[in-house]
């Protein structure tokens, strides 16, 4: 699938600037800033109940009752932690949704090709396991040839093999395609395998950036990496000692 070549890298993909959300007298986002530059992956930690769903679903134009200013530029596909394929459709036409012109069917070819699915277009979302049904959910956000993936714990509900698996997959995809993505997690560790940067939600801001400064063959037995997932979960209140 073509990448986007002739988009400015210097622009980010992400802006958002003091979002504010309230659920009755509860204020879960109290202005939020954040980028994201092209080409980058955030992760998006958090406790739970800390607004990070929120923000994504803001930041996805999902949530029209949150006060800020906020900006895609250019495209933007989301993957939430469900893979929300219509039970009626085949997987080629849940990933087909949408999309018009006379190379549609070539292009989600395509693109369940690249999630390794060139062989299930025709399977019905029951016939699916749950990593399978999750690649399709890939390929839909994929074929739209987005700027910017908005993740959701998009590999929350998978076992902990199918999760490697997913991970080393959405690796490939982002060096191939180029796109940025926005990682919403409470995995300490994915976040540390997954992002250039980890931004900490606590109390309705971004409390705490922190950048990781691992390769990208970047592995949970160095030394740096053991360092940061230290410094995370306490950071997260959970102790490690
Ligand atoms: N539609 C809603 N109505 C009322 N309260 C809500 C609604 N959506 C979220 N909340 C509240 O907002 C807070 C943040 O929820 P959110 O789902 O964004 O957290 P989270 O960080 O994604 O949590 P988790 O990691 O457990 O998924 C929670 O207290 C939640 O109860």
């Amino acid at each position: 699938m073509a990448t986007r070549a002739a988009r400015d890298l210097t622009t980010p993909v992400l802006t958002a600037r003091a979002v504010t959300r309230s659920f009755g007298p509860t204020e879960v986002l109290a202005g939020v800033d954040l980028t994201v530059a092209a080409g980058e992956t955030v992760a998006l930690l958090g406790g739970s109940g800390s607004g990070k769903s929120t923000l994504l679903r803001v930041l996805a134009g999902l949530d029209d009752a949150a006060d800020g200013a906020w900006t895609v530029h250019g495209t933007a596909a989301v993957v939430f932690q469900e893979h929300r394929l219509l039970p009626w459709k085949r997987a080629a036409d849940n990933v087909a949704l949408g999309l018009g012109g006379p190379d549609v069917s070539a292009r989600v070819a395509r693109a369940l090709a690249e999630v390794g699915l060139a062989d299930r277009g025709r399977a019905w979302p029951a016939e699916l396991s749950g990593g399978q049904a999750q690649r399709v959910a890939v390929a839909r956000a994929l074929v739209r040839e987005p700027d910017l993936l908005l993740l959701d714990e998009p590999f929350g509900a998978l076992d902990a093999l199918t999760r490697l698996r997913m991970q080393g997959l959405l690796r490939r995809l982002r060096t191939q395609h180029g796109f940025a993505a926005l990682l919403v997690t409470h995995d300490v560790e994915e976040a540390l395998l997954l992002a250039d940067r980890v931004l900490l939600l606590d109390g309705g801001i971004i409390a705490e950036e922190i950048p990781v400064h691992l390769g990208p063959t970047r592995s949970p037995d160095e030394p740096a990496f053991g360092a940061l997932r230290r410094r995370l979960l306490d950071r997260l209140g959970v102790p490690t000692a």
